[in-house]
């Protein structure tokens, strides 16, 4: 009945017989429903299922990625945070005109600000004065992991330091605040609006289809035009970079070094990434480092070789919240109390 057209809601929809009405016009609506409905949502799910079997199966060749100017797969979002093309992810053909968009860094009010740095706790703190000291003591590029497990402050910590970092950018003498020197993304949406900032595919112009391991050339044009926004980006920070995965991490780095127009790793820009590898894994994609259970990392990636690791412990949570975190944490440790089992069995 969803897919039959109707002009008066009264009269068409709600006093009339449905069982009558769908027999009457069920050519109508089966025609209309085709129109929309081209696979049943359980279709979807064993066919996501028979993928993430397949991936699992056989891990992807990371080596395999291709550098083409297919312009079809690349385009630049029209807005800051959504998670790339409707038209490209429905696999529909279609050339939208599009005009690239980035979130100009916005700086909290200081009272917001200070608050924030007031509440940080020993570590947060120390992490903030060292990523501090590096930025304005040396041009030297960084590679930061912030790992630590459910609810001890990663994202409040990245988006102090982003707050930290826009400030000081932003008090340099002649400084311009519509460049963009720092930004902080996450790979999907709803993680980017955690944090203020955008994702991953706006930002860089990722392709949105990752299955295909393809990282399409930008266009000259709007590499151009890119590389004009970002030519003074220094630092990028990416938030639950558990689900970003292997190839995109790849594809992050070989975007940032086109764009920079450096073969530098990142282009040259300094890449702080935080998350938590006992949280959401990448989506058809394996982890960009590998963690055995005590997180000791088994390098195997290059990319992942430069990243200093840095720990956060101390659940921030308050009261249930931490109890769940608490217990979120011990299942990733495969220590497990009667207390934690009672606790999800609620
Ligand atoms: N220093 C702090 N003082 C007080 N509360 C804090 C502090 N740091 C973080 N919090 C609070 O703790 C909670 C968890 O913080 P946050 O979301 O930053 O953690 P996280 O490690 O990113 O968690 P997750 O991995 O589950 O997303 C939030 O409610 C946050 O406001």
């Amino acid at each position: 009945m969803l897919f039959l057209p109707w002009s008066n809601e009264e009269e068409d929809l709600i006093h009339i017989i449905h069982e009558e009405t769908f027999e009457l016009y069920k050519d109508l609506i089966r025609q209309k429903r085709s129109e929309y409905v081209h696979r049943e949502a359980n279709e979807f799910e064993k066919a996501f299922e028979e993928h993430t079997e397949r991936g699992n199966d056989d891990d992807i060749d990371d080596k395999n990625i291709e550098y083409d100017q297919d312009k079809n797969e690349f385009l630049i979002y029209e807005t800051g945070n959504n998670e790339g093309d409707i038209f490209v992810e429905m696999g529909i053909n279609i050339r939208t005109e599009k005009v690239e968009h980035f979130n100009v860094p916005k700086m909290i009010p200081d009272a917001d600000y200070q608050r924030l740095i007031r509440s940080l706790n020993n570590n947060q703190r120390k992490y903030t004065l060292n990523v501090m000291n590096l930025i304005k003591d040396s041009d030297k590029q960084f590679f930061h992991f912030i790992n630590g497990g459910a609810g001890v402050g990663k994202s409040t910590l990245i988006k102090e330091v982003y707050q930290s970092v826009l400030r000081f950018y932003n008090s340099l003498p002649g400084s311009n605040p519509e460049t963009i020197r720092t930004a902080i993304c996450a790979p999907t949406g709803k993680a980017a609006a955690l944090i203020d900032g955008m994702t991953l595919h706006s930002f860089l112009s990722l392709p949105v289809n990752q299955c295909k391991h393809k990282l399409v050339k930008l266009d000259s044009g709007i590499s151009n035009r890119i590389g004009v926004k970002l030519k003074d980006l220094q630092l990028l920070i990416i938030d639950e970079i558990s689900m970003v995965g292997f190839t995109m991490f790849q594809q992050v780095d070989a975007r940032l070094q086109q764009i920079m127009k450096s073969r530098e790793p990142f282009g040259g820009v300094s890449v702080i990434v935080s998350g938590d590898f006992n949280q959401l894994r990448p989506v058809d994609d394996k982890y960009i480092f590998q963690f055995s259970n005590s997180y000791n990392a088994l390098v195997d990636n290059p990319l992942s070789s430069l990243f200093e690791l840095f720990e956060l412990t101390e659940i921030m949570r308050q009261k249930d919240d931490k109890i769940f975190a608490i217990a979120l944490s011990n299942i990733a440790k495969g220590m497990m109390t009667l207390g934690d089992i009672n606790l999800l069995k609620l």
